[in-house]
């Protein structure tokens, strides 16, 4: 087995804390085994117009607590419909393979999301590139993982507003409502919620009904609990329904941006249940800042994994978390495929023990 001396790294889609954290476990194990990693900016974007940097012990010293990434990220290019005009778009997924071959890069490790693999997938497919992925997400809506970094620490800030939420709902005898992120996915909603003691937490994944909900309110009032807390997800939807539009990206292969729901909802629980809401988005608060010693430690042992991978020739694999191991799964099984809380899911069940209202 030829044993490879050059590796890529790139970050892709919407930032998450860790991302630096597995940046930093890459180079350093790499430099281990004598691998030079070569960094890639802003995600595929970058790999087309052939933005690189250098990853060395040194560039990567004094990272592993920083949020964000170093490399720069984006949502938006996609080398296999890559914008090149307004509304206009081409395969350039040729350029950036020659780009990869000039530097000398023998393999590619992709940190990244659904969208990510996708593009990885494709890369192997097409041109039988070498490619490893690295599961990132806040949103936890990756398939063959138990986890994605980044997610700990997005469930710990809704947590700490959820705790804050309380005592200000408390003094004034409301409903506070805080909105969080997911995409089509309820795994913050639900991990925030039960972590940060909500009455109510809806979910894409259980359609709801106003009329749940403030009878959820009403029956703490008849024990003269005068506020509730509910959290919502982006993507949760009343039953019937779709899930409510934030904003259009042109440009982004997923060009829907959820939000809304969590002010309709404060808007039917006031008018309808006559009791003061109020609405909290928590928004891009929860994809910033200083990664968890959780997602700290998951960020690390994905790196190395991806590594060992590496020197193994294992390739067309995403590292993933099983039983508290990191084990690869082929990424043809993951890419494209939804991940979606079961409705048998242990937490669900555990939270309606506790008598969290669901919605429906
Ligand atoms: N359905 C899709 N098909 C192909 N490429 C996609 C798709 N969705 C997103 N992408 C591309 O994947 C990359 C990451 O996008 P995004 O989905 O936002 O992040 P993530 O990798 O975290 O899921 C971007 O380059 C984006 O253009
Ligand atoms: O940064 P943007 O474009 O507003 O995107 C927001 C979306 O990105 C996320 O924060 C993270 O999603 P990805 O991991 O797929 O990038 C979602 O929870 C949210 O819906
Ligand atoms: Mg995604």
């Amino acid at each position: 087995m030829k044993q490879i001396k050059t590796v890529g790294v790139l970050t892709g889609g919407g930032d998450c804390p860790g991302l630096n954290a597995v940046i930093r476990s890459i180079v350093k194990a790499g430099n281990a085994c004598g691998l030079t990693t070569l960094g890639i900016k802003n995600g595929f974007g970058g790999l087309v117009n052939n933005e690189w940097t250098q990853l060395t012990a040194q560039d990567v010293s004094g990272i592993l607590p920083r949020g964000g990434t170093i490399l720069g990220t984006t949502n938006r290019d996609n080398p296999f419909h890559f914008p090149v005009a307004d509304h206009e778009y081409a395969d350039l997924s040729a350029r950036a393979v020659t780009n990869l071959q000039q530097r000398g890069v023998e393999a590619l490790i992709v940190i990244g999301g659904d969208g990510s693999l996708r593009i990885a997938d494709e890369f192997r497919q097409k041109y039988n590139l070498a490619v490893i992925a690295v599961p990132k997400t806040i949103d936890n809506d990756l398939p063959g993982t138990e986890r994605t970094f980044g997610f700990d620490t997005a469930i710990s800030i809704a947590m700490e507003a959820l705790d804050r939420l309380h005592t200000t709902a408390e003094s004034h005898h409301r409903v506070m409502i805080l909105e969080v992120m997911g995409r089509y996915a309820g795994w913050i909603a639900l991990h925030a919620g039960v972590a940060g003691g909500a009455d109510c937490i809806l979910l894409p994944e259980i359609p709801f009904r106003i009329s749940s909900v403030i009878n959820k309110v009403r029956e703490r009032q008849q024990q003269e609990k005068m506020f509730s807390i509910a959290v919502v997800a982006e993507g949760a939807r009343l039953t019937g329904g779709s899930p409510v539009v934030a904003r259009i990206v042109d440009g982004s292969p997923d060009r829907i941006r959820l939000g809304g729901i969590g002010n309709q909802l404060a808007q039917a629980v006031e008018e309808e249940g006559r009791i003061e809401t109020r609405c909290t988005v928590l928004g891009h608060l929860q994809r910033g800042g200083s990664p968890t010693a959780y997602d700290r430690i998951l960020a690390t042992r994905y790196g190395v994994a991806a590594v060992n991978a590496v020197q193994d020739g294992e390739f067309g694999c995403m590292m993933a978390l099983k039983n508290n191991r990191i084990v690869r799964v082929p990424i043809e099984q993951v890419a494209g495929k939804p991940a979606n809380i079961p409705l048998d899911d242990d937490l669900i069940r555990a939270a309606r023990a506790i008598g969290v209202c669901f919605g429906d």
